[in-house]
Parts: C-alpha cells; sequence; structure tokens
C-alpha cells in the first residue's frame, strides 16, 4: 500500500554518463530522502568511484569504510587507486581477532549501531594515512565513528569522501553531490 503523503517524483542524479532516478524512502522526522544504492549497481558504483578518484586527498594510505551500501563503492576506489582498503563491520563474527568495537549514535536511516573492526584489520591501519569512504555522509555520526576506529587503530584521519553529502555536517567532506537533506511531500 502506498503511503498517504509519498512524494511522487524520484530524485535525478548523474554522475559521468550514468543517470538514475532515486526512490524518495521515508526517514523518521526529516521527512523524506532519496535512497542511494550500489548494491547491484556496479554501473553506477564505477561511475561514482571514477568521479571521486581525483578527490582521494595526496598522501593518501589507505581506505576505510563500513558495510554495505558503500562497500562496492570502496572496492571499486581501492581497484582504480591502488589503495588498500579495510572494512568494519556490524555485527560481531567469531573469527575477529580482539576487535575494535565502536558504538554509532543514531543514524539518518536507522537507530544506533555498533561497529567491529578486526584487531588483524586495526593492524593494517596502524601508521597510516586513512581517507573514510562513505556512499551518503548526512549528520556524520557514522563517518565521526569511523574515525574513531582509525585513531583507535593507530592511524591518522587523513580525509572524509563520500558519494553524496545530505545537509549539513561540520565534517570536511568531499563529496560530488548534494542531496536534499529533506523532501516535503
Ligand atoms: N540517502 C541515503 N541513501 C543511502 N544511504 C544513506 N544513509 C544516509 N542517507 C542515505
Amino acid at each position: 500500500m502506498s503511503q498517504p503523503n509519498q512524494p511522487s517524483q524520484p530524485f535525478e542524479i548523474t554522475v559521468g554518463n550514468v543517470t538514475r532516478s532515486l526512490r524518495l524512502v521515508p526517514v523518521g522526522q526529516m521527512g523524506f530522502v532519496p535512497l542511494v544504492e550500489f548494491l547491484g549497481d556496479s554501473e553506477l558504483t564505477r561511475a561514482v568511484a571514477q568521479a571521486l578518484l581525483p578527490l582521494i586527498p595526496e598522501g593518501t594510505e589507505a581506505l576505510l569504510t563500513v558495510v554495505t551500501n558503500a562497500l562496492p563503492l570502496a572496492h571499486e576506489l581501492s581497484d582504480l587507486s591502488g589503495l588498500p582498503y579495510e572494512v568494519a563491520r556490524k555485527k560481531r563474527r567469531t573469527y575477529m581477532q580482539a576487535p575494535l568495537i565502536q558504538e554509532v549514535p543514531g543514524l539518518t536511516l536507522g537507530v544506533s549501531e555498533t561497529l567491529w573492526l578486526d584487531g588483524l584489520h586495526a593492524r593494517r591501519l596502524g601508521g597510516k594515512k586513512v581517507v573514510i569512504v562513505q556512499d551518503v555522509i548526512a549528520t556524520g555520526a557514522m563517518a565521526t565513528a569511523l574515525a574513531r576506529l582509525v585513531e583507535r587503530s593507530g592511524g591518522t584521519v587523513h580525509g572524509y569522501l563520500a558519494a553524496f553529502k545530505q545537509g549539513e555536517s561540520s565534517l570536511p567532506v568531499r563529496a560530488l553531490q548534494e542531496l536534499p537533506g529533506r523532501v516535503e511531500p
């Protein structure tokens, strides 16, 4: 059943020669936001990674992302740039060794979450200049939690890259485009 105040117009984005109509999804009190989906869309993922490539700060030595939607993007960016990447999980896995555990307060598309970074992977970030890679940076809560994981791993945060920025966060984010933070029905 469609929701009473569902906006009917999707939000259109173009990156390189790829255009997508993003459907608007309801989020808490924010109204509706255009949903960015990289999963299952290798064409958009590649176009975004290619566009982000020149935005990777000089001197970057590694990338850090978080499951799930940003993962294909980080993978593609790693492939194009030759930079290694690490991935924070949202579930504990039994094979993790001394994982770093980091709480993320309330997120745009959900409630609070916990991040898990395998100790073996954390060690690979040690002493490195690390750039955080995300699909969308909205409040910056996830980006800040990832930054804490970098610091706790002994690395330094060298920048924040996102395909899209949404609303105002105080972080120095490099993004391709702005998404409307709230779409009125
Ligand atoms: N618009 C959006 N699409 C996908 N993931 C998001 N996370 C926060 N905002 C988002």
